[in-house]
């Protein structure tokens, strides 16, 4: 088939959104990970290469393949759908986008291939594939507001290509159907390639930054926190540590070490999974009774460390005594009829203080406890003495 000039440089269009879906499949090949990629290169793949094939189709020739194109277009746009669903993690209803997808290609077959009508083909095809862009954007409107700039940048763009998409025939209501009768050179086709490009272009853009941003939240993620207990590492603990300390506005802060009592024995009596069961336990049971701006960190094998901010030492002994009390009095984590016991130290965190001198003390007083029998808090008897 010939090319001449103008469909040399209309191929342009089609041939960038195909890069860009190998750019997206390369991507995700490498990673093997976030597969809204490979969904999108997909939808990329279909919409680049359905536009190259009607760019070179003649006039008589784009009605004959109508139908093949048309495919074409909706796989695309149902790959993008199903992309967006998956990043937003809502459901992409595949059972409506395949009626909508059916009825439109018996609807182009029709208009085709029994009664010849671009105008209408062209209406049906752009409402079908704005229909199924959309389906997954209200349960993406409804997910909690809390979310990530890029990603409702991401939406809004989306809902933006969707009203495009839907729209873009009445651009041939604008300018009369004359102007459709050479196609490929039809102002409708110069909007349809260039927008097609553009978003196509946006898309992958702000998929990848996405993606990247992803994979950098959790690296940094698994930076600072512990892969058993999910609570804040010794590092991580030190880092927040430092700048919440010299903030006036939530002193008094108090410092509480815990160990659990006798777990060399638990490992070795019932074995390194019921050992880390009792980690996991302890754990939740201090994160679910401190406040969402205190620190709970897993400081070393079976040791804790609860930064409790706006609270006196008194206070924090209140604190720490529940939990001692929940860890000993629940019977989920050790066999029935078991003791599961943990000892604490606790003292305050003066402000303009040195945090490894109270780490130290802290650690002192929870060998106190230790000392004196376990199961059991001891306190700085200064700092109480002072909030007391
Ligand atoms: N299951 C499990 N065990 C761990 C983990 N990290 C450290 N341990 C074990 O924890 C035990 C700590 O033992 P010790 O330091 O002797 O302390 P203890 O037996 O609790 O004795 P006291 O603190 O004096 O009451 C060691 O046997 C470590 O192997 C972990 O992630 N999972």
């Amino acid at each position: 088939m010939p090319i001449n000039n103008a469909q040399a440089y209309l191929l342009v269009a089609p041939s960038a959104i195909v890069m860009l879906s190998l750019a997206l499949f390369t991507v995700w090949y490498l990673k093997r990970d976030h597969r809204y990629l490979l969904l999108l290169g997909c939808s990329l793949a279909f919409t680049g290469v359905s536009l190259g094939f009607q760019t070179l189709l003649d006039r008589s020739q784009i009605a004959i393949w109508s139908t093949v194109s048309g495919l074409g277009y909706l796989l695309g746009a149902w790959f993008g759908a199903r992309a967006l669903a998956d990043k937003y993690g809502v459901p992409s209803r595949p059972r409506l986008s395949l009626a909508i997808g059916l009825t439109t290609l018996a609807i182009l077959a029709f208009f085709s291939l029994v009664e010849e009508d671009l105008l209408l083909r062209i209406h049906a095809l752009g409402i079908a594939l704005g229909l199924i862009q959309v389906l997954p954007a209200p349960a993406i409107f409804k997910l909690p507001r809390k979310r990530e700039r890029l990603e409702v940048v991401l939406y809004w763009i989306y809902v933006m290509f969707c009203i495009y998409t839907m729209l873009r025939p009445a651009i041939v209501l604008a300018m009369g159907s004359a102007e459709l009768n050479n196609f490929v050179l039809s102002k409708f086709w110069v909007v349809t390639t260039i927008g097609s490009m553009t978003f196509c272009m946006l898309f992958t853009f702000l998929f990848l930054a996405c993606a990247v941003q992803g994979t950098v939240s959790k690296l940094s993620d698994e930076r600072d926190h512990d892969p058993l207990t999910e609570l804040l590492n010794r590092r991580a603990f030190l880092e927040a540590a430092e700048s919440l300390i010299n903030d006036r506005r939530l002193q008094p802060i108090s410092l509480a070490f815990g160990d659990i009592d006798h777990f060399k024995y638990i490992n070795d009596r019932w074995g390194h999974e019921r050992g880390d069961q009792v980690l996991k336990k302890v754990s939740l049971t201090m994160r679910s009774q401190v406040r969402h701006q205190d620190l709970v960190a897993r400081f070393g094998g079976e040791e804790f460390v609860l930064l409790l901010v706006n609270t006196d030492v008194k206070s924090a002994e209140q604190i720490v005594d529940r939990i001692r009390e929940l860890v000993s009095s629940s019977n989920d984590a050790m066999p029935e009829g078991q003791p599961l016991t943990i000892s604490f130290g606790i003292t305050a965190m003066p402000l303009g203080g040195s945090l490894s001198a109270a780490i130290d003390e802290g650690d002192k007083l929870l060998y106190q406890a230790k000392g004196a029998g376990r199961d059991r808090i001891c306190t700085d008897p200064v700092a109480e003495s002072v909030t007391g």
